[in-house]
């Protein structure tokens, strides 16, 4: 859990070029999924390369709670011994879910459709964010809840004694809400029906396919439509979780605004519904190559190679794009900084609801460090200062938001001055090895102020 603990104010200097290979940990989203659908199956699945930072192990430590037997065999193995849709044990206490959106939203959805009753709270971040987007289905299943004003936790639900399934059109592109709908929609009986305007990531339906749930994704005029047949015996699976495109973009950002750098980031999930980043950066001129592109548990993965590009120009990036690089937007306006030319980021006001406003955060940040940035409710546009015009020099807030502080990090490798954060403390939420993993490609990140 972050936010709980000291700040650490973090300093990253001008870096070596950057060389090298950057492991990066598994995928957040399809962690979060294997540990939950891990613990809605009969039997022990078994899941290699989870990815061990604070949100996914809040996420274990839930599904013990609510029965299940979670083992951590060390080196990214773990079990878990599932107690089958409709098994879930009412916890004996609050369930946590510290800074984790997704935890708390997909762990609400797979109690609600269960006779029991649990409270939810997390940090100061998850505190503040929306929940009636994902209690306002789940009431529709016949689940009741009582939260602070706004939707907001710490909230109680009470899990519906007979669940009735339902048919919800997702009102905001959020794979979080389709989510819990559909994990809610596994113990009613009959047919759930989502429906989403725009293709939010997929890993939900690939997975609960994977474990044996009847369950249809149909194109259509009105959108996907998703139909997942209720109470299956879902069969425990064995998951290698490939690594995640989100942590990903760091290294890979870095190595675009550092000088003489050359960086392979092997076995990255390359879902389309993910991989919007990357594309957006080959745009605006990146030096970015996807190498050895295979599958791999079902998932499309590559090794992307990113070299300095100091030629980048600024773009518009496609709003349809922006459920596939939701997370990625932060460190996307770091590099538009070092570009050449404007960039426009429009159709994105799901940033505004993130572990931080994001919009704003990164404004802020980008201000106090010498670049121009206008905003707008649901856009946000980057005025580029070239590839050796960033001055730098000035500290971030990172709101409690992970993103925000790795992105400023990056910022420091390629402008002319150090960049800080107040606190660096919530990267251990997403990517636990980031200051390592960047300091052994070349970068010179440290534990202090300025
Ligand atoms: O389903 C998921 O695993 C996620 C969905 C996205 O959130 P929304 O559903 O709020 O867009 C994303 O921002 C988050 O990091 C992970
Ligand atoms: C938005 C994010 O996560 P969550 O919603 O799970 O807190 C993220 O990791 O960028």
């Amino acid at each position: 859990m972050s936010g709980h603990g000291t700040p650490i104010p973090m300093t990253s200097r001008r870096a070596s070029p950057l060389k090298g290979e950057a492991h990066v940990p598994g995928d957040k989203s399809i962690s979060h999924r294997s540990l939950i659908l891990g613990a809605m199956a009969v039997g022990e699945t078994k899941i290699s390369g989870l990815l061990e930072g604070e949100d996914v192990l809040d996420t274990a430590k839930a599904m013990q709670a609510f029965g299940a037997e979670v083992v951590n065999h060390g080196g990214g193995e773990w079990s878990v011994f599932g107690v089958g849709v409709g098994g879930f044990a009412e916890p004996e206490n609050v369930i946590d879910c510290g800074n984790s959106g997704t935890g708390v939203r997909l762990i609400m959805g797979a109690m609600a459709t269960s006779p029991i009753t649990a409270t939810f709270t997390g940090d100061a971040s998850l505190n503040k964010r929306p929940m009636a987007r994902v209690t306002d289905p789940l009431a529709l299943f016949g689940a009741q809840s009582v939260g602070r004003e706004g939707g907001r936790l710490p909230m109680i639900i009470v899990g519906a004694a007979e669940p009735v399934p339902v048919r919800y059109e997702v009102p905001v592109p959020s794979a979080q809400v389709k989510s819990a709908v559909l994990l809610a929609g596994l113990n009613a009986p009959g047919q759930t029906v989502v429906i989403e305007r725009e293709a939010t990531r997929d890993h939900s339906e690939r997975m609960l396919a994977g474990f044996g749930a009847e369950i249809t994704v149909e194109d259509t005029e009105e959108g996907r439509v998703i139909t997942l047949t209720g109470q299956p015996e879902l069969k425990p699976q064995v998951i290698a979780v490939p690594r995640d495109p989100s942590s990903a973009a760091f290294p890979v950002c870095a190595a675009l605004i550092t000088p003489g750098s050359d960086v392979l980031v092997p076995g990255i999930g390359l879902n389309p519904t993910r991989a919007g980043l990357f594309y957006t950066l080959q745009d605006m001129g990146a030096d970015l190559t996807f190498e050895n592109p295979r599958t791999e548990g079902g998932e499309p993965v590559a090794d992307l190679r990113a070299k300095y590009s100091p030629e980048m120009k600024g773009i518009e990036v496609p709003p349809e794009r922006a459920a596939s690089m939701i997370d990625e937007y932060p460190v996307l306006s770091v590099v538009a900084s070092f570009a050449t030319g404007t960039t426009m980021m429009a159709g994105v006001k799901e940033l505004r609801v993130k572990e931080s406003d994001r919009i704003d955060a990164m404004a802020k940040g980008l201000r106090a460090n010498g670049v121009t940035v206008e905003e707008g409710e649901d856009w946000w546009s980057v005025e580029g200062c070239g590839p050796e015009g960033v001055k730098g020099g000035g500290t971030a807030e990172s709101f409690l938001d992970h993103r925000i502080a790795m992105s400023f990090m990056v910022m420091g490798m390629g402008a002319q001055n150090p960049v800080s954060v107040d606190d660096g403390s919530p990267i251990a939420t997403s990517f636990p090895i980031f200051e390592r993993l960047m300091g052994d490609l070349g970068a010179h990140i440290t534990r202090s102020n300025g």
